[in-house]
């Protein structure tokens, strides 16, 4: 029997991965460039078993048995790193040995906080280990196959997806940008919104866009190769106000390709249009862009804010966005924060508008990340290749 247990982060996206020309092997139309979040407070936590013994592959996720022989994106996860692990031969059991493979994520799963790319970068990071693959381009290329952006995962700070050209897929990989080291204070308060809402998938709701958009191939061709290349250099420059007007235009804009889709996808509601409102009017108060927001397929913000400005900032919204649960661990996670005086309340905190009571969900306060690693055995999440009992 051997096993390997590994975690790996979540990422946000700066320019956003949004459009395929591959579905099948998911490959872009165009770059994206992001962030890897700290596994601290973000993770997903895999477990892999191989036993001459096990009769089948299987899995459990969050403790639930997931059909995993039917899941076209896992098993090509699991097909591409075993096709890396015949052409290394180091591995040191036979392939055709079954796994049982357990995962946890420490957050919510499909609620729209990217645990598919953090799911899908710690399975193919758990099995390279298990099968004693480096971390390479070519892994990258089997992580952005279960999930696009997986493959951004697989490494730690800023990472770019460069989207290739040839039709296999072979140059669609990610490589590291700069590492969690470069730029040590970039934190982020992700903003969870109360939303009952059913969404319609990043998958989906991309395949509709490439399809219906007349936006879209603009932004691939036009857009974003431009914003890339400014984007990198406000990146090595460590500039906060060209990488924070970026950011947000880049959400933006891709929000603004979802209304271009026909019918539209809608993924930012009222609550998120608010907190929009609130970092413009913040940004404005203060004199500089100390928050800039991002939004994904769904309706939480993002705001990227430099550790020395989180106290004031989060003191804002707190104000901005009142909440009965304002006190308690549950609704502020994450990196403790300081409290802040504000002798002035409103005036002091910039903001001019307070929102209705109990807007937002909670709140989690984390910051810039290292990639997957390997955890030791006593970490393991199988006992004898089954889930432990919760
Ligand atoms: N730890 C994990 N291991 C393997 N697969 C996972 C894991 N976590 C999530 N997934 C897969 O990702 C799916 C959720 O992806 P989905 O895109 O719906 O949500 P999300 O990633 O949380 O949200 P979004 O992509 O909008 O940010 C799950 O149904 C599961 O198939
Ligand atoms: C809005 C996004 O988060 C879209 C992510 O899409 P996914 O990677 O979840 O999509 P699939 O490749 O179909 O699994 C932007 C981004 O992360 O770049």
């Amino acid at each position: 029997m051997f096993s390997a247990t590994c975690v790996a982060p979540v990422n946000m996206a700066l320019v956003k991965y949004w459009g395929k020309r591959n579905e099948e092997l998911i490959l872009p139309i165009n770059d994206s460039v992001s962030m890897t979040l700290d596994a601290n407070e973000m993770c997903a936590k895999t477990t892999i078993t191989a036993s001459e013994s096990f009769k089948q592959n299987r899995m459990w996720l969050n403790g639930e048995v997931v059909t995993f022989e039917e899941n076209a994106r896992l098993m090509r996860c699991l097909a591409g790193v075993q096709r890396l692990a015949l052409a290394n031969g180091a591995h040191k059991f036979s392939l055709s040995w079954k796994l049982h493979i357990a995962s946890y994520n420490n957050f919510p799963t499909a609620a729209g906080l990217a645990s598919s790319a953090a799911g899908y970068a710690c399975l193919v990071y758990t099995l390279a280990r298990l099968y004693e693959l480096p971390l390479n381009e070519e892994l990258t290329t089997v992580a952005r196959q279960g999930s696009g952006s997986a493959c951004r995962s697989l490494y730690g700070g800023f990472v770019h997806w460069r989207r290739g050209s040839s039709a296999d897929g072979s140059d669609s990989i990610a490589v590291p940008l700069a590492p969690a080291s470069h730029w040590p204070n970039m934190h982020m308060l992700i903003l969870v919104v109360n939303d009952a809402r059913k969404k319609t998938g990043s998958t989906r709701g991309m395949q509709l866009g490439v399809s219906t958009s007349s936006l879209i191939q603009h932004r691939a061709k036009e857009v974003v190769p431009r914003r890339v290349k400014e984007l990198m250099a406000a990146i090595e420059s460590r500039d906060f106000q060209a990488f924070a007007e970026i950011t947000i235009k880049e959400s933006n804009q891709l929000h603004a390709i979802c209304l271009d889709t026909y019918p539209p996808c809608v993924y930012m509601n009222d609550v998120s249009h608010a907190i929009v409102n609130f970092v413009h009017d913040y940004n404005e108060t203060v004199g500089s862009l100390q928050a800039a927001y991002t939004f994904d397929a769904g309706p939480n913000a993002c705001i990227y804010v430099l550790a020395e400005n989180v106290p004031r900032l989060l003191a804002a919204i707190q104000l901005a966005f009142p909440n009965d649960a304002q006190q308690s661990v549950e609704y502020l996670m994450g990196i403790p924060v300081p409290p802040v005086e504000l002798k002035n309340g409103l005036r002091d905190a910039s903001i001019g508008h307070v929102n209705p009571n109990n807007m937002l969900k909670y709140i989690i306060h984390t910051k810039i990340g290292e990639g997957p690693h390997q955890l030791s055995d006593d970490k393991s999440l199988l006992i004898d290749g089954f889930p432990l009992p919760k």
